[in-house]
């Protein structure tokens, strides 16, 4: 594959469930490096577009490829092997246990130890890895800022914070390209802030590619290199931040004139 080809590359994919055509021929491209946003009304088809790329969905029409590769086909844990990562529209955190064992599930499939090799723990090598897979884990925990978190049980953290310890979760698989559900709903400004900045951060200093699904406007149009808009299963418009804000199609059928107003790219949350 050559560097100019798209790391991600959906092509007429169509999704149906039962009579909803929840996707209908949907074509776009994600290259290398960049931070893409899909946005829509509720029930526009953002999530099962997601899941179409994680491998929870199936589509029923299209293909897509990843690194020049058909996956359209693979299961969720293949994808993940080959390099993409998600977080979860609604938590799916194990709220048992403590933050740092979620995030060390998190690198579960990087680890070539099993239980068997793992039961000669002293003479496979095993104890470095493991060593080497906690010094990853501690770089995740240092950057998300949650190293006075790591021994606290999830199922006790505020929203906010267990928003993060998914993100980092996710980050721990390494993944070339992650696909982030709704990161900063339910926050309040400042967590905004701090999600929008470790985003940007993933993207420019940990080099992932990254797609985001988000309705906070003002931070899909500050933070975002490239911005999809689906209606009714339908993509109606892809391009600049800018182009898309100015995009008639996109203002009367998402945004409304009055909601387009609203989004003033000078009050921008990140
Ligand atoms: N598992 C499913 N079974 C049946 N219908 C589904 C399923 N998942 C999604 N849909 C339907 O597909 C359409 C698109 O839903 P989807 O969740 O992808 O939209 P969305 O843009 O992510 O919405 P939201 O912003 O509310 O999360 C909706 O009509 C939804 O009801």
């Amino acid at each position: 594959m050559s560097d100019a080809a798209p790391l991600l590359e959906v092509n007429d994919v169509s999704l149906v469930f039962g009579g909803v055509r929840a996707l209908t021929d949907i074509n776009f491209s994600v290259d290398r490096g960049e931070l893409f946003s899909i946005i829509g009304p509720n029930g526009a088809g953002k999530t099962s577009m997601l899941n179409c790329v994680s491998g929870r969905y199936s589509p029923n029409q299209g293909r897509i490829l990843f690194q020049g590769r058909d996956v359209t086909r693979l299961r969720p844990n293949q994808r993940c092997q080959l390099g993409i990562g998600r977080t979860f529209q609604n938590l799916a955190l194990f709220n048992h246990m403590t933050v740092l064992d979620n995030i060390m599930v998190g690198r579960h499939h990087l680890m070539r130890n099993n239980f068997l090799t793992g039961s000669l723990y002293w003479l496979t090598g095993a104890q470095r890895e493991e060593l080497d897979h906690r010094r990853a884990v501690e770089d995740i925990i240092d950057f998300l800022e949650i190293s006075h978190i790591r021994k606290a049980v999830a199922g006790t953290l505020s929203y906010g914070l267990r928003k993060r310890v998914e993100l980092a979760r996710a980050v721990a698989l390494k993944p070339d390209l992650i696909l982030l559900d709704e990161p900063m709903a339910g926050m309040n400004l400042e967590e905004k802030e701090d999600m929008a900045r470790y985003v940007i951060d993933l993207n420019e200093e940990w080099g992932m590619t990254v797609i985001m699904i988000e309705h906070d406007m003002g931070v899909v149009m500050d933070i975002s290199h490239r911005v999809m808009v689906l209606d009714f299963g339908k993509k109606i418009a892809d391009g600049l931040p800018e182009e898309v804000m100015r995009n008639e199609h996109v203002r009367t059928a998402y945004l409304g004139e009055e909601a387009a107003g609203d989004a003033d790219p000078n009050e921008r949350v990140a």
